[in-house]
């Protein structure tokens, strides 16, 4: 299998700034000893991006996942690995080098680490790693971002939440991805006339923007338990008001869904009351941000929940909702169950190969009933793990499958 992996890696001198290159140990694809040596497999371009921190701990587990489940599927993967985030900047001075939006946007789906770390967090804006997370979603035109919070029964007691509120919760948040306060104009800091410094910025919605978003959301919800809550601020906010309306009048198209309104205060503090009686949540980008983090506790950890991130056309964009965590980062400590889901979701979401996708969900369950557990999930009478163990032990099971249905 490791001579498979490495067959498929691709690894691809990238030239972005002008005056400024990088080489990587450069290895020449062999397309067609690869698609010789296996004819009749379905064969997809994965970009790589693992980013900074935990990013690339987590994206080299992932990827043997996905590339095992993917095999004992007919699938074969060509991955070309690029930097994005602060690892690009200290290579060639740019967050989002072309090559890397290239092959991005050339691949057949993206699966991305983490981006960011303290060491460039007092870069000027145009020069912060999370640069290149918004111009991958906006140039790539990923409106819908799927962020999935279920409670495995597993981890309900590392839920921080009582066990009688965390059993049984399972949502999907559907957070608006390319447009509100991140993407508004005007926004920036300048004197006012006051010589005071100001900084603004513009929570901006058009209506096609919401249509778009919340249509994603009524078909997800149909697909689920029928339930949709638009989560928004239409008490103070006009961007939440036309939201609000324009959610309102769409939901005569699907009568089999259940519609209710929450304003976004009331949904932080339901989430913790209640979570239960959420099935779909749609809302916008900074909200969606927000909710989905603290959902995340409910399901036991950040390091569990994964996304998708989607638009018309073109590849999606898939990755744990977590970030670099540069406080563990390098320790082995991460946890890579959400990234390897995000594998799982790319499988099903970006490529369509259900079947594959369903491997790697139920070798991550196997993986837990089998009691291990890295440190955000542990609970006593588990065995803590590292990720490099737990990325094995997920691999492992994805293999125990075969085998049992062979
Ligand atoms: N999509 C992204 O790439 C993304 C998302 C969020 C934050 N960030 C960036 O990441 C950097 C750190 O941000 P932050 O500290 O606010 O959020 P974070 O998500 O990186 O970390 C928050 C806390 O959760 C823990 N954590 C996160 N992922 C984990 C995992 N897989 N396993 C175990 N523990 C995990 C961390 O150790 C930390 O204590 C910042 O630069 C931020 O901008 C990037
Ligand atoms: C890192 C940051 C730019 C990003 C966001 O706010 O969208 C992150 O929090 C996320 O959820 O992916």
């Amino acid at each position: 299998m490791a001579a498979a992996l490495q067959t498929n890696t691709r690894l691809h001198p990238i030239n972005v700034v002008p005056g400024r290159s990088f080489t990587n140990p450069s290895r020449t694809p062999c397309r067609i000893r690869c698609a010789a040596a296996s004819p009749g497999k379905k064969r997809f371009n994965i970009a790589l991006l693992p980013g900074d921190g935990i990013g690339p701990e987590v994206i080299s587990v992932a990827k043997n996942v996905l590339q095992q489940a993917g095999s004992l599927e007919g699938l074969e993967f060509d991955f070309q690995e690029m930097p994005v985030g602060g690892a690009a900047l200290d290579l060639v001075g740019v967050p989002l080098p072309e090559e890397s939006f290239k092959a991005a946007k050339e691949s057949d789906a993206i699966l991305l680490g983490a981006i960011g770390g303290y060491k460039w967090d007092n870069n000027e804006k145009h020069l912060r790693p999370e640069m290149a997370l918004f111009y991958l979603r906006r140039d790539l035109k990923v409106f819908a971002n799927l962020r999935p919070a279920s409670v495995l029964p597993q981890l309900v007691d590392a839920s921080t939440l009582k066990r009688e509120v965390a059993e049984g919760v399972d949502m999907m948040i559907v957070r608006e991805l390319t447009g509100g306060i991140y993407f508004g104009e005007p926004r920036g800091i300048k004197i006012n006339e006051n010589g005071e410094e100001v900084g603004f910025n513009t929570e901006f919605y058009a209506a096609h923007e919401i249509d778009r978003i919340a249509r994603v959301a009524f078909e997800t919800a149909r697909k689920r338990r029928g339930k949709l809550c638009s989560v928004d601020k239409a008490n103070v906010l006009d961007a939440s008001i036309l939201w609000r309306k324009r959610v309102t009048a769409l939901a005569s198209e699907y009568p089999d869904v259940e519609l209710s309104h929450m304003y976004v205060d009331n949904a932080a503090m339901q989430l913790i009351r209640d979570p239960k009686q959420f099935d779909t949540i749609v809302t916008n980008n900074i909200f969606g941000d927000i909710l989905s983090d603290e959902a995340s506790m409910i399901t036991g950890s950040i390091g569990m929940l994964p996304s998708a991130s989607l638009g018309v056309s073109g590849p999606g964009l898939f990755e744990p909702i977590h970030g670099s965590a540069p406080d563990i980062a390098g320790q082995d400590k991460a946890n890579p169950l959400a990234t390897i889901l995000s594998a799982a979701m790319l499988l099903k979401y970006g490529l369509g190969e259900e079947k594959a996708a369903k491997r790697i969900e139920d070798a991550v369950l196997d993986t837990l009933n089998k009691g291990f557990r890295t440190g955000d999930i542990y609970s006593p009478g588990n065995k803590l793990v590292g990720c490099k163990e737990m990325g094995a032990e997920v691999l492992k099971s994805v293999d125990s499958k075969v085998a049992a249905t062979v």
